[in-house]
């Protein structure tokens, strides 16, 4: 399958006064058309700094490094000028925030805010537009959006707001939409329609989706694909199902044992994974995850392991490297 985003060595970095963070440091990462791809990780380990830089929105102090590379229908947007970039951005690619109240503007009305962005990319009169804001409410679940239309953000729920946003997201038909935790600030029932819209959607539209979340249940329900988040960089990535079914690096394993199973009573504790996610500004010079996990080899405090092959997808791990070809469980646990 075409890939329709493929993100080579992302490094963004944030001069601040403590120093130069490396919050995203030398990520890879792949969507194909019309499917789905989960980034997952722990608070702190570079996916919304990742999804910002995809979108370029990365602000001073922020820098995205020379090196990087974001190639998005053959363009590399990592590269391209800030004006060719605003074509794309809100029209090929588009991007849902967690928070709506904050990407909404408080004093215009919903139906005056998915004009613009329709105005901004498609040649069309504002009564055009304004057709085409109805129905797209009317497609992302809004009651009665005739007359939604002329409201104001603060007289909608959240869950509302947030289909607003996902509305305004897709205006343009976008290729692809990326949704960063957009289903964080609703409450549990609001948030599985949510995601069943969201899913909805991509199914109808075609489009592929990058979706952040903490959550690993999130990912099994909608996505393909997975992209596991390490301190900065993508630790494992590959197809959902042989990840959650065999992952191949130790802190996938341990994420996976931290979230409670279909089947589990609630009674059981849940595994939290010991130890801390190590600073930004100071990354271990080999595997960044060697300081938490049981079976480290001295080369993995000295040499940082690339993303590898590994099982049905890819893997940066010693312990997989040093697995002698045609064994499943060798080197890993001597
Ligand atoms: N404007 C900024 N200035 C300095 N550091 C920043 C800035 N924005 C992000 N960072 C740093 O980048 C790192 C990665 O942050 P990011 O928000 O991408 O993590 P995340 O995985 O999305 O976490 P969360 O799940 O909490 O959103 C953090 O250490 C954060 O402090």
């Amino acid at each position: 399958m075409m890939s329709l985003l493929r993100v080579e060595n992302l490094r963004t970095y944030f001069d601040t006064r403590a120093g130069v963070m490396k919050a995203v440091d030398g990520v890879d990462l792949e969507v194909r058309e019309g499917r789905t791809l989960g980034i997952v990780g722990e608070s702190g380990s570079g996916k919304s700094v990742t999804a910002l830089s995809i979108m370029r929105l990365i602000e001073k102090p922020g820098r995205i490094l020379p090196d990087s590379h974001i190639f998005f229908e053959g363009n590399d947007l990592a590269a391209i000028p800030e004006r060719e970039l605003e074509s794309l951005r809100g029209n090929r690619i588009s991007m849902v925030f967690q928070e709506p109240m904050t990407s909404l503007n408080p004093v215009y009305t919903v139906g005056d805010q998915i004009i613009e962005a329709i105005r901004l990319h498609r040649r069309v009169s504002v009564q055009q537009a304004r057709d085409r804001a109805v129905e797209l409410l009317r497609l992302v679940g809004i009651p009665s959006p005739e007359r939604r239309v002329d409201a104001f953000p603060h007289q909608m729920s959240g869950g509302m707001r947030q289909r607003v946003m996902i509305a305004m997201a897709l205006a343009c038909e976008p290729k692809l939409l990326i949704a960063d935790e957009p289903t964080t600030a609703l409450d549990v029932t609001i948030q599985a329609q949510i995601l069943e819209l969201l899913r909805q959607l991509r199914d109808e539209l075609s489009m592929a989706v990058v979706l952040i979340t903490h959550d690993l249940g999130v990912v099994a329900e909608m996505c393909d694909d997975v992209a596991v988040m390490y301190a900065g960089q993508v630790v494992e990535r590959g197809p959902v199902e042989s990840i959650f079914s065999d992952p191949q690096h130790p802190y996938t394993e341990a994420l996976l044992r931290s979230i409670p199973l279909l089947g589990m009573t609630k009674a059981e504790p849940l595994t939290v994974i010991p130890g801390m996610v190590p600073s930004a500004l100071h990354w271990p010079t080999g595997c960044r995850f060697v300081a938490r996990c049981k079976n480290a080899l001295d080369r993995c405090h000295r040499e940082p392991p690339p993303l590898a092959r590994s099982g049905s997808g890819y893997a940066a791990c010693w312990l997989r490297e040093s697995i002698p070809e045609g064994s499943q469980h060798g080197a890993a646990h001597r």
